[in-house]
C-alpha cells in the first residue's frame, strides 16, 4: 500500500498494492487471479469500488507499462500512439476509466491492439457493458463485475484510514457508522470525507455524530464525483476559464474540490485549455499549466488548493486564441487527404552523401541566416507551391497579435499568406 506523495489524498495513500489488501469483491479476486497472463477485461461496478486499484495490481503482476487514460479525455490520436509504442517497446497496459465514454469508433480504435496483445486493455465503465461497449471489443474482453461495498468492508477501509492519519483521529462508532451510511458505497467518498472532517478539525478532539452531521451539511453542494454532475461542473469550469471568467472559474473549482475531484484530473484538464484555448495568445500559459501538475503532485492537498488557484485564475484571465488548435486540425485533415501523394521537394532533402548531391538533394535551398534571418522560399511541395495551403490563422489577440505582425511583415509579398 502507499503512495509516491507523501501529501496525496488519502484514497491515493492507503490504496491497495495487492489482491490480499483489496477488501471485499471475493468472486473477482478469485477470477483475476487465475489470470497469470495478460488478459483484456472490462471491469464493470459501481464507483470507488477498486477498479483502478485492481488495474494497477494486474499491471504490476503482469510487469507490463501502466498506462492511465480517462476516456472524456483521450482521442483515437492518443491510442494510435500508444499503439505505435507497443509495437516499439512491447506490450502496454492501458487501463481505461469510464470506457462508455468512448464513441463506438473510438472504440474501433482499441480492436487492432487488444486483438494483437499489444494493448492489455483494462476498461472501467459503471455502466452496463453490454449496452455501453460494442460487440467487437466486447466479445475480445472478459467482463468482470465488483459487487457495491457492504457495510463491513467499508468500516474495513475507514479503520484502515483511520490508522494511516497522523495523528490517528479519535471517531465514536457511531461517528464511523455514519460516515460509511453516508459513503453510499463509495470507498474513496468515505476516505474523502474522513480526511475533509479530520483536516477541518483541531487534533486530539474526539469526533462524535452530531461532527459528522455538521461537517457534511457544510457540503452543500451535492457533487456526484462518477457521475453526470462531475462532468456538468468540470463542463462548466472549463467554459468559464476559456470565456475569461477568473470569479466563475474559481467558484467551479471550489465546487470540485468540496467534492472531492481528483486535483490531478482538474490539473490535466488545465494544460490542455492552455494549449486548446490560450496557445500563442499567452506563451506562458501551457509553461505554467504544466508546472501546476508538477506541484501539485510534489505538494499534495490540501496546499495543492493554492497552485490550482493559481493556474485558474491566470488561465482565465490570458488573452485567447484556438489558430494552433484549429491549424493542426486543419493540417491533419489535409494531410489524411493528400500526404501519401506529395513529395519532398528536392531543395529540403538533405544532401549527406555525393549520391543524393547528384540526385539534386538541398540544391536551391536558401539558409535564411544568410539573408538577416529570413528569406521568401517555397517549403511545400511542388505541387502546392501554387496555391500553398494556410493552416495557422493568427489571432490578433495577445502575443499572437505580435506574431501575427511579424509573420504579415515578412511574408507580405509571398501568394497565398493572408495575415490581415
Ligand atoms: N475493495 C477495496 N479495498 C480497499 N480499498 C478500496 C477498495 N475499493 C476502493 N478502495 C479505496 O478507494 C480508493 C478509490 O478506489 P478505486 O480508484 O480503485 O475505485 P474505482 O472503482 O476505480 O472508482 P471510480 O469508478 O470512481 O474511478 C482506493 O485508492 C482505495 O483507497
Amino acid at each position: 500500500m502507499g503512495s509516491l506523495f507523501e501529501r496525496a489524498p488519502l484514497p491515493h495513500k492507503i490504496r491497495p498494492s495487492s489482491f490480499a489488501q483489496v477488501i471485499g469483491q471475493e468472486k473477482a479476486k478469485l477470477q483475476l487471479q487465475k489470470y497469470k497472463e495478460p488478459v483484456s477485461i472490462l471491469l464493470y461496478g459501481p464507483p470507488g469500488t477498486g477498479k483502478s486499484t485492481i488495474a494497477r495490481i494486474l499491471g504490476g503482476s503482469w510487469k507490463l507499462p501502466f498506462v492511465e487514460y480517462n476516456a472524456v479525455t483521450t482521442g483515437v490520436a492518443d491510442i494510435k500512439k500508444l499503439l505505435e509504442r507497443s509495437e516499439k517497446e512491447g506490450s502496454i497496459l492501458l487501463f481505461l476509466d469510464e470506457i462508455h465514454r468512448f464513441s463506438s469508433s473510438q472504440q474501433d480504435s482499441l480492436l487492432k491492439g487488444v486483438e494483437t496483445g499489444g494493448i492489455v486493455l483494462i476498461g472501467a465503465t459503471t455502466e452496463n457493458p453490454s449496452f455501453r461497449i460494442t460487440r467487437p471489443l466486447l466479445s475480445r474482453c472478459q467482463v468482470l463485475k465488483l459487487e457495491p461495498l457492504g457495510e463491513n468492508d467499508l468500516l474495513e477501509i475507514l479503520s484502515r484510514g483511520i490508522e494511516s492519519l497522523d495523528p490517528k483521529p479519535n471517531i465514536t462508532k457511531e461517528a464511523s457508522s455514519l460516515l460509511v451510511r453516508y459513503s453510499g458505497g463509495d470507498a474513496r467518498k468515505l476516505l474523502s470525507n474522513l480526511e475533509g472532517l479530520v483536516l477541518s478539525r483541531d487534533s486530539g478532539t474526539q469526533i462524535e455524530a452530531s461532527d459528522i452531521e455538521t461537517f457534511l451539511e457544510s457540503r452543500v453542494i451535492e457533487y456526484d464525483q462518477s457521475g453526470e454532475s462531475h462532468y456538468d461542473v468540470i463542463s462548466a469550469f472549463i467554459k468559464s476559464v476559456r470565456g475569461s471568467d477568473p470569479d466563475a472559474a474559481l467558484f467551479y473549482l471550489a465546487m470540485m474540490l468540496e467534492g472531492g475531484e481528483d486535483p490531478l484530473f482538474i490539473a490535466r484538464r488545465l494544460i490542455i485549455l492552455a494549449s486548446e484555448d490560450i496557445g500563442n495568445a499567452s506563451v506562458h500559459g501551457l509553461p505554467l499549466a504544466v508546472a501546476g501538475l508538477h506541484a501539485l503532485e510534489t505538494i499534495g492537498m490540501p496546499e495543492g488548493r493554492i497552485i490550482l488557484g493559481q493556474v485558474t485564475t491566470f488561465l482565465a484571465s490570458c488573452p485567447k486564441s484556438n489558430a494552433s488548435y484549429l491549424g493542426i486540425g486543419s493540417a491533419l485533415s489535409f494531410v489524411k487527404e493528400r500526404g501519401p501523394s506529395l513529395k519532398i521537394p528536392n531543395r529540403l532533402r538533405n544532401a549527406p552523401t555525393t549520391t543524393h548531391k547528384k540526385e539534386g538533394a538541398s540544391q536551391g535551398y536558401k539558409y535564411p541566416h544568410d539573408f538577416g534571418g529570413f528569406t521568401p522560399f517555397s517549403y511545400f511541395p511542388d505541387d502546392l507551391s501554387d496555391n500553398p495551403p494556410q493552416f495557422y490563422r493568427p489571432t490578433k489577440n495577445g502575443m499572437e497579435g505580435k506574431i501575427r505582425e511579424h509573420l504579415a511583415s515578412i511574408w507580405k509579398k509571398i501568394s497565398g499568406k493572408n495575415y490581415e
